[in-house]
Formats: structure tokens, C-alpha cells, sequence
């Protein structure tokens, strides 16, 4: 049984899918924060602290539990390309991640609510994105799949077409490095297959 309380801070149904693969209870509490950034920032650095901005608001609203964070960017040839504003957004990232190779960061937080322990990390992986006519572009951009995830393109999906090869965790490039975020909740006393669950 587990005791001990933790809460997904996200909206991503990618997230709380990633996480329930894990098999621990949870709940989701969404706030909503400012994800601007200071200019100049390292991409891990980006990542990492817009993870933790979302985990602690949601922290700060609970007398209790442990909080998970995450946020994902794209970055291609040192430009960072978030969530497209629209479709015409959408298909210059496409063509800017066309025929090239591309990091995915995730950056993880976890916040303890009521002033305990906090952890911030980063997952990298290294995508190899074919080269894209403007029709295939197009065409993918149509069916609406870009249009809530970072740098226009869901891996998980028909985008899959566009991507022989990646180079590190999969799972953080759909939004949560479950490998990683395991290590780190076995910290906080969540171990899997074990009886004693966060307790
Ligand atoms: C690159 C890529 C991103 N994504 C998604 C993961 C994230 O949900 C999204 C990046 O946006 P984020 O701002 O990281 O997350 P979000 O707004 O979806 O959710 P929340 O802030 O509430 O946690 O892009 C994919 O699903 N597949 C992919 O291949």
C-alpha cells in the first residue's frame, strides 16, 4: 500500500500515461505558470527550471506529498523551438528540423510540499529527422498532431515516419524520461515492486 502522496504536475496525457506505466498511485493538479525564460540560459538549464516552476506551484498549494514536473524543448542548431502558436508556426519548425539532427531536452523537478527535499535533472536525446518535402509537411501539419508538442512533431505518432534513428531515452523525447524519474522518486522512498511503497 502506498502511504505517501504524489502528485503529477502536468496537463500532458503523454505524462500521466508515462508515469502509470510505472505502476504507482498518483494524482494530476495542473497550475498554471508563466513558461517564459531568461534569454541567454543553457537549454538544460531552460528545461530544468521550468519543471520546477510548474512542481512548486503545485507544492505550494498542498500541505503534503511530493510534487513531479517536466518540461520538454526542442533545439536545433541553437534555436529553441517550444509548443508552434499556429500552423504556419508549426511548419517552419518541421522545415527547420528537416533532413538534420536535433536535441530533445526534458527537464525533470521534484518538490516535496511543506518545505522538504527538492531535486532538478535533465534528460537528453539525440533525433535524426529525415529530409521533409513541403507537401509531407503540409500534410502532417493538417492532421493536427504538432500542435501541443515541442518543435511540431509527436514521436509516438505518425511523425514516427519522419525518424530512422535516435540516440538516448525515448521516452524523454514524448515528454517524461521514466527511467530517470524512477531513479530519482526511489530517493524519495517510492520504490517499485516492493511492498513498501512511499511509505
Ligand atoms: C518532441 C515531442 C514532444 N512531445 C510533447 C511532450 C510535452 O507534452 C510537449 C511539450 O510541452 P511542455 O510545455 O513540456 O508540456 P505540456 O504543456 O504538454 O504539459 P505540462 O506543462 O502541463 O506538463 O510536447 C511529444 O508528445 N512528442 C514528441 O515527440
Amino acid at each position: 500500500m502506498q502511504e505517501k502522496l504524489l502528485v503529477l504536475a502536468s496537463g500532458s496525457p503523454r505524462r500521466k500515461e508515462l508515469l502509470a506505466g510505472l505502476g504507482l498511485s498518483f494524482e494530476v493538479k495542473v497550475s498554471e505558470v508563466d513558461e517564459t525564460f531568461e534569454l541567454g540560459l543553457d537549454p538544460t538549464e531552460i528545461v530544468q527550471e521550468l519543471a520546477y516552476k510548474k512542481a512548486k506551484a503545485v507544492a505550494n498549494s498542498l500541505s503534503h506529498g511530493l510534487v513531479l514536473g517536466a518540461d520538454t524543448i526542442v533545439v536545433s542548431e541553437g534555436v529553441i523551438l517550444g509548443k508552434p502558436v499556429d500552423v504556419e508556426d508549426a511548419k517552419r519548425m518541421l522545415s527547420k528540423l528537416s533532413g538534420r539532427a536535433h536535441m530533445v531536452y526534458t527537464g525533470i523537478a521534484l518538490v516535496e510540499a511543506g518545505g522538504g527535499m527538492e531535486i532538478r535533472d535533465v534528460s537528453a536525446t539525440k533525433v535524426v529527422m529525415k529530409e521533409l518535402s513541403p507537401e509531407l509537411i503540409s500534410g502532417y501539419v493538417a492532421t493536427g498532431d504538432p500542435m501541443d508538442k515541442a518543435g511540431s512533431y509527436g514521436i509516438q505518432g505518425a511523425a514516427s515516419a519522419f525518424i530512422p534513428e535516435i540516440q538516448g531515452d525515448y521516452f524523454n523525447v514524448v515528454g517524461l524520461p521514466v527511467s530517470l524519474v524512477a531513479d530519482h522518486l526511489a530517493r524519495f522512498g517510492f520504490e517499485l515492486f516492493t511492498a513498501k511503497k512511499g511509505g
